[in-house]
């Protein structure tokens, strides 16, 4: 016998099947933990950039989460994208409840790994702080584990009411698509010192209420990249808000090279390069952790 310390077991090396095919042996996916609020401030703090899309029905959730996504979220422009609503306002929570009830069952058919966020949509929590804590209820027993609003100001206490509570909060600032009529379009937000310092203090302050991540949506690069140093609690995720954010989402079907209207200029089709829609996701994966999307001069402002 000698006294050789037996080496660590080496990774399992039978390839990890998915319903969609096989990843590669080594793959850390194969054996990820589950996505959870301490892993993902973990991956802020080391800063591992956060790939998030959106999702809407089981399949594509159970696609993307074998693609190695870390959240997904049931966005309300499956009002735009699946019900063919030529905005966001019109989404009900009912719709909102359906949704991440097939998203969430999709991922546990495939035992997933994915942080499940929800929005809540227009008019299902600008009453009151109760009135989003039931509906914030609705959307966390269908199978979410975070809930997104939009809006700053007025939304902070609202965020800090379902925080204490024991709710997840994604905060979202910038483009609030369930405003546009009030913005007057989808365009550019916090352009412009007064501008970009409100939004900053609105930033701070969602923070302070205990919101864990922030969407900033079609803001200026430089605006992005500065509230993403300063804010340590709170991880940033851009879309249409150039590369220096915690992390990045896109709309599923926008980034696979399928859009009813417009495609905005902040995506990028990856379907384009690659063999199918497993390697797209694994490949939008791979951008955002390398950096290589978003590109500032193409996908920002
Ligand atoms: N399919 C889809 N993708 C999205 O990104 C998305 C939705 N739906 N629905 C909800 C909101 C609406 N969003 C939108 C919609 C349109 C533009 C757009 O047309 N942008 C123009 C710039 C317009 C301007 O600056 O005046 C662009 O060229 O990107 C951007 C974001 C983002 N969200
Ligand atoms: C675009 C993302 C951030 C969203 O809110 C949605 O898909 O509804
Ligand atoms: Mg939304």
């Amino acid at each position: 016998m000698s006294n050789t310390p037996t080496p660590p077991t080496p990774p399992s090396e039978a390839p990890a099947a998915t319903p969609y095919g096989t990843l590669p042996p080594a793959s850390p996916l194969a054996q990820r933990k589950p996505v959870s609020l301490p892993r993902l401030a973990d991956m802020h703090a080391r800063g591992e950039k956060i790939a998030m899309l959106t999702a809407y029905d089981a399949t594509f959730a159970a696609m993307a989460d074998a693609a190695g996504i870390d959240c997904l979220l049931v966005g309300d422009s499956l009002g735009m994208v699946c019900q063919g609503l030529n905005s966001t306002v019109g989404v009900s929570l009912e719709a909102m409840r359906y949704h991440t009830d097939s998203v969430s069952r999709g991922l546990r058919r495939v035992q997933g790994t994915t942080w499940l966020i929800a929005d809540l949509p227009f008019g299902s929590y600008q009453e009151s702080r109760e009135q989003a804590l039931a509906s914030a209820t609705v959307l966390m027993q269908a199978g979410a584990h975070m809930v997104k609003l939009e809006g700053g100001g007025w939304t902070t206490e609202t965020v800090r009411f379902l925080v204490e509570r024991g709710i997840p909060v994604c905060a979202h600032l910038g483009l609030t698509p369930q405003t546009v009529h009030a913005l007057g379009g989808y365009r550019v937000q916090g352009k412009g010192d007064t501008a970009g310092a409100l939004l900053k203090q609105q930033a701070h302050a969602l923070q302070d209420a205990g919101a864990a991540m922030l969407v900033l949506e079609m803001v200026p690069a430089a605006l992005a990249a500065e509230l993403t140093a300063e804010l340590t609690r709170c991880a940033t995720i851009g879309i249409g808000a150039g590369k220096g954010t915690a992390g990045q989402v896109l709309v599923l079907h926008d980034m696979l090279g399928i859009n009813l209207g417009k495609m905005p200029k902040f995506v990028r089709n990856f379907m384009a390069d690659a063999p199918g829609v497993l390697p797209a996701l694994q490949a939008y994966v791979q951008a955002v952790k390398n950096g290589s999307f978003p590109d500032d001069r193409l996908h920002a402002w």
